[in-house]
């Protein structure tokens, strides 16, 4: 199994060492157009094998696309992080050209491979990488979903005072501040309702403290996450991988389920060894259905901005 990640900065090297450490793959490749960078990076990782217990070989490669072939997996976190203060969607200018260039190289070496999208802002470069190549719909994948839910079990556990591992949650929608729909309603501590233990305000905060997650944290580290997002894109790159057959909220082409389609967004998938082996439509209230709605039409409103 071979895993490139396009991108060698601060999500690319921590998706290399989560999935290095989870020990599946028996190659990654990283690559960045930084001269040396990858190189550096992946020689610094392979340095934690002995202490980490990983046998996976990690290469890097400063933009030779002839190392990256015949790649199972392609990830790209190639492109710019946001600063305080910005969304991600002000990140289209320079992430377009980026995301668009990098998946012709990858297409090019790897022509059956299966991309994930990671750069920002994520639904639309999914959607990019749709319209600008000829991969089939379920091997085009945008990661944002996961780390979203991840932070949402993380508020979740937060307000419930429960240890995580007792806590279930989604969220859908778009990766964007105002797009995310953290699905409050079918949230979970062991089976139990959350409602059954948290006030409505409660909920309510939970909710915007997870739509908020990313800017949150961008505000005290001066850019972006990275270890979080690089264990969310090790989790969907696992679930391939490994054919595990596990249910991710993804960002994907949407063909009139939920109601909507000709664009890429959140909802829950089963991934698999064929990428998105299916969509599953679950049942949402009026209320949440609204609010995909209106999600929905902010990342095609962002897509209008893209030069196809
Ligand atoms: N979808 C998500 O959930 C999610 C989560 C975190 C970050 N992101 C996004 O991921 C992207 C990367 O974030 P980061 O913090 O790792 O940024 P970073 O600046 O640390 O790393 C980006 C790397 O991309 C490289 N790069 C730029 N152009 C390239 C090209 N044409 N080919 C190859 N490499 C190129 C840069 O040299 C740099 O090393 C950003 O757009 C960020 O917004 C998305
Ligand atoms: O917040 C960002 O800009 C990066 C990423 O999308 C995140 O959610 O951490």
């Amino acid at each position: 199994m071979k895993v490139t990640v396009v991108g060698a900065g601060a999500v690319g090297a921590s998706c290399a060492e989560y999935i290095a450490i989870k020990n599946f793959a028996s190659e990654v490749v990283l690559l960045d157009i930084k001269e040396g960078y990858a190189e550096g990076k992946a020689m610094d990782l392979m340095q934690t094998a002995s202490l980490n217990g990983f046998d996976t070989k990690i290469t890097g490669s400063t933009n030779d696309y002839s190392k990256t072939a015949h790649s199972d997996i392609a990830v790209i976190t190639s492109g710019i992080p946001r600063k305080p203060g910005m969304t991600r969607e002000e990140l289209i200018g320079i992430n377009a050209g980026i995301v668009k260039t990098v998946s012709k190289n990858l297409i090019e070496h790897s022509p059956n491979t299966i991309i994930i999208v990671v750069s920002n802002p994520m639904d639309t470069m999914t959607y990019l990488v749709h319209k600008s190549t000829n991969l089939p719909k379920h091997r085009i994948i945008g990661m944002g979903g996961a780390l979203d839910s991840a932070r949402f079990k993380y508020r979740l556990a937060e307000a419930l005072g429960a240890p995580i591992s007792d806590v279930d949650g989604m969220v859908i929608g778009g990766h964007s501040d105002k797009g995310m729909v953290p699905l409050i309603g079918h949230a979970a501590r062991n089976s139990v309702k959350v409602s059954e233990f948290l006030s409505e305000e409660r909920m309510q905060q939970v909710v915007e403290d997870t739509k908020v997650g990313g800017a949150t944290l961008t505000k005290l580290l001066g850019t972006s996450a990275w270890y979080a997002p690089g264990a969310a894109v090790s989790g969907l790159v696992q679930a391939i991988a490994c054919d595990l057959k596990k249910i991710y909220p993804c960002s994907t082409l949407l063909e009139g389920e939920y109601g909507l389609s000709d664009l890429c967004i959140g909802v829950p998938v089963v991934l698999g060894k064929n990428g998105i082996e299916r969509i599953v439509e679950i049942e949402l209230s009026d209320a949440e259905k609204a609010k995909l709605k209106e999600s929905a039409e902010g990342v095609s409103k962002t897509n209008g901005l893209l030069e196809l």
